[in-house]
């Protein structure tokens, strides 16, 4: 089990590097759209879960289980994207 645990932590400290570099495109983005209706894009939301969905069916893993993590991954960047793009405004 202990392997086990190390794979996984090992896994996490890039996972989490990954993620983090994705939010820092959600900044980007928060800098670049000009208005806050913007942020959320549900027909880009849609595009990128079913991106993620066939990814997931090439690497044989469940796709329903890409689908949840995917679904909370994209709402969660939305509320970043949301206060940042509230935050760089707020006093304008
Ligand atoms: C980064 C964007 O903003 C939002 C964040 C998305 C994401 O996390 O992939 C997708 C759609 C947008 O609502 C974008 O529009 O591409």
């Amino acid at each position: 089990m202990a392997e086990v645990r190390a794979g996984v932590d090992a896994l996490d400290r890039k996972l989490v590097a990954l993620l983090a570099e994705r939010l820092r495109y959600m900044a980007a983005a928060a800098r670049i759209k000009p208005t806050r209706n913007l942020v959320r894009d549900d027909a880009r939301k849609a595009q990128v879960i079913a991106n993620a969905r066939a990814l997931a069916a090439e690497h044989g893993m469940p796709v329903d289980i890409a689908d949840a993590i995917y679904e909370a991954l994209v709402e969660t960047c939305i509320a970043y994207e949301l206060g940042l793009f509230d935050a760089a405004r707020e006093n304008v």
